[in-house]
């Protein structure tokens, strides 16, 4: 079972890489591991086998957490009719989303992140997805809400983009330059 031992940390570079497209149908030893991430968050959210295990609570996990650089995400939470939603995907791919954005009250946190970071998230308010499950059935899903949020959240992983690179700011691409000389 998946542990937070299996969880990489902040400054290992995998967090940092683009995952690679997994080809289809995917390889057994593909399957097992994304079978494993779902179960991590089905153990992570037993109060019992969290607190034997040590585990952090997750509503979703990316493949790249536990430093496997291709493109696969596990999620289980509740959608906006609060029905479960607990899928492995292959290659989840936002096809379109809402120019209107929204954040987690109190921000977001991470398994990869041993410390708490303020500051809101911003992601898009709607996003329909396309993927592939882990029985192999091509899918269309179209989130709003927490559910929107967490797939955002774990779409970037595989992209090597951490959830406090979006918090107002903190713009990753501006990087800090020595003071131009005053002329
Ligand atoms: O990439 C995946 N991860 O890093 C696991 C993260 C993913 C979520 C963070 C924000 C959106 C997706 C995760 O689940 N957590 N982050 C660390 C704290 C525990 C937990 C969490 O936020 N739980 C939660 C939050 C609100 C309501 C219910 N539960
Ligand atoms: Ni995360």
């Amino acid at each position: 079972m998946i542990t937070m031992d299996d969880i990489i940390r902040e400054g290992h570079p995998t967090l940092r890489k683009r995952a690679e497209e997994v080809s289809l149908p995917a390889s057994n030893e593909e399957k097992k591991i994304l079978q494993k991430m779902v179960e991590y968050l089905i153990h992570s959210q037993d109060e019992e086998t969290a607190e034997k295990y040590g585990l952090r609570p997750g509503v979703g996990l990316a493949a790249p957490q536990i430093n496997v650089s291709k493109r696969m995400i596990a999620v289980r939470t509740h959608d906006h009719n609060d029905e479960l939603i607990e899928l492995g995907l292959y290659n989840p791919k936002i096809v379109s989303h809402s120019v209107e954005t929204t954040y987690l009250e109190g921000g977001e946190g991470c398994l990869s992140v041993d410390r708490m970071v303020e500051g809101e998230v911003p992601r898009y308010a709607r996003i329909k997805v396309k993927a592939t499950t882990l029985e192999g059935d091509e899918i269309t899903l179209r989130l709003k809400g927490f559910a929107a949020i967490v797939f955002q959240h774990e779409i970037d992983h595989l992209n090597g983009i951490m959830f406090y690179d979006r918090i107002e700011g903190n713009d990753p691409h501006k990087q800090s330059l020595p003071p131009k000389e005053v002329m």
